[in-house]
């Protein structure tokens, strides 16, 4: 579904963000399906002028219920939601239309206005525009998202991918101040993907949209965000840039959620924990606490050893053995099995850039990155 808003000039926008820093303000929004499905749970975050969000998370965390109520799709039964400063909802009280609100949407299965063509369905929210200014506006749209030469064709003469660059252009056409996306690529397979969120992120940046886009992939939400709201249960469990979201995830969900990790639990002593890949250093845990060690498969680096050799000169605690390897693509995923010098043993992938395929059985010594090993309290987390 796409809905469009009046038109407000470029021009204008440009002298009304500066006023404010935040574009989109959410504050404790909490909302409750049918009197007992909490779907959003006390949610606060904050979108910029220019600045895209967001919102990650598994299916049913509550995503697309934040992203009505700030489209006004759903009323504000909890909390807080502004435009600029301007109260868009109040619980109970004056709730702006979604075509009052200045957003552009367009959500996974945005539906185009089957009579009409191209150009027309674009310039459909620009009625109030002289109809060469509508068209001039419209076109250059269709040119940013290569979709020019398409501007006379019927929506059903088009490929899902370009009905949905379609779709975008007519929802960034009233130059809105936010633009709210729902899965908008979802439909694509995964290089159209990749081209049309790399377009839409340009156009976006281009027109300086403040945009709140919802998204399961985590991938997808590390390649458009300015910052991430990782949601699980209703909540926001952590919002960040992706690169602090990567980096220094606050929760084991977090470090889960961007892709398969090693774990292990153990107890810290003398301010670390041993791993069958080596200790690991536990500075925010009590001695003697329980933790839970985190691993991403691309922090162990591994290197093929001449079994004598390595039993001479390599620590027992950082040796392995390929149990096997596989190449992805880009990288490669290698099954090992560890032991500790402790006698633990443990199975761990390892994932190491471009092509690696050691045999099955090869010895092999371990490192570790620690910057991509993360120790957390046991029991800890959402
Ligand atoms: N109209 C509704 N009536 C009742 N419950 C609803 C309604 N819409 C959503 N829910 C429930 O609210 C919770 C959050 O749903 P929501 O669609 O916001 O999650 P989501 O993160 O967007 O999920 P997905 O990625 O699968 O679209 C879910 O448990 C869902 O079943």
């Amino acid at each position: 579904m796409t809905t469009m808003t009046s038109p407000s000039s470029e021009a204008s926008r440009a002298t009304a963000t500066p006023r404010h820093a935040t574009l989109l303000a959410m504050r404790h929004v909490r909302h409750v399906y049918d009197g007992a499905q909490v779907a959003v749970d006390d949610v606060s975050l904050t979108v910029g002028p220019g600045e895209v969000v967001c919102l990650l998370g598994p299916s049913g965390c509550g995503k697309t219920t934040l992203l009505r109520i700030a489209a006004g799709l759903e009323a504000l039964q909890e909390g807080e939601l502004s435009l600029r400063g301007e109260p868009l909802s109040v619980p109970g009280g004056r709730h702006v239309p979604p075509e009052k609100r200045s957003v552009g949407l367009a959500f996974q299965d945005s539906a185009l206005f089957p009579h009409l063509r191209v150009l027309e369905n674009v310039g459909f929210g620009l009625e109030s525009l002289p109809a060469g200014e509508r068209r001039e506006r419209a076109m250059a749209l269709l040119e940013q998202l290569g979709m020019a030469d398409y501007a006379r064709t019927y929506p059903h003469q088009l490929s899902g991918g370009q009905q949905q660059r379609v779709a975008l252009a007519r929802a960034l056409a009233p130059a809105p101040a936010l633009m709210l996306l729902d899965e908008p690529f979802s439909s694509l397979d995964a290089r159209l993907r990749e081209q049309i969120r790399d377009d839409t992120l340009h156009v976006l940046k281009r027109v300086g949209a403040g945009t709140l886009l919802v998204t399961h992939d985590p991938e997808e939400a590390m390649f458009m965000a300015d910052r991430i709201a990782l949601m699980h249960d209703g909540r926001i469990i952590q919002m960040g840039t992706p690169r602090e979201l990567y980096c220094e995830p606050e929760d084991p969900f977090v470090v889960s959620f961007f892709g398969a990790v090693n774990e292990w639990s153990g107890e810290v002593r003398d301010g670390r924990v041993a791993t069958p890949v080596g200790p690991v250093a536990a500075p925010a845990l009590a001695e003697g606490a329980r933790a839970r060690v985190m691993i991403r498969p691309e922090a162990l680096r591994v290197t093929p050893v001449e079994l004598p050799d390595d039993e001479r000169r390599e620590e027992p605690a950082r040796r392995g053995q390929v149990i096997q390897a596989r190449l992805l693509g880009r990288s490669s995923l290698v099954q090992l099995h560890a032991r500790g010098a402790d006698g633990s043993e443990a199975n761990l992938q390892a994932q190491v850039p471009g092509v690696f395929l050691p045999e099955p059985g090869q010895p092999v010594a371990l490192a570790l990155d620690t910057s991509q090993t993360f120790v957390f309290p046991a029991g800890a987390g959402a």
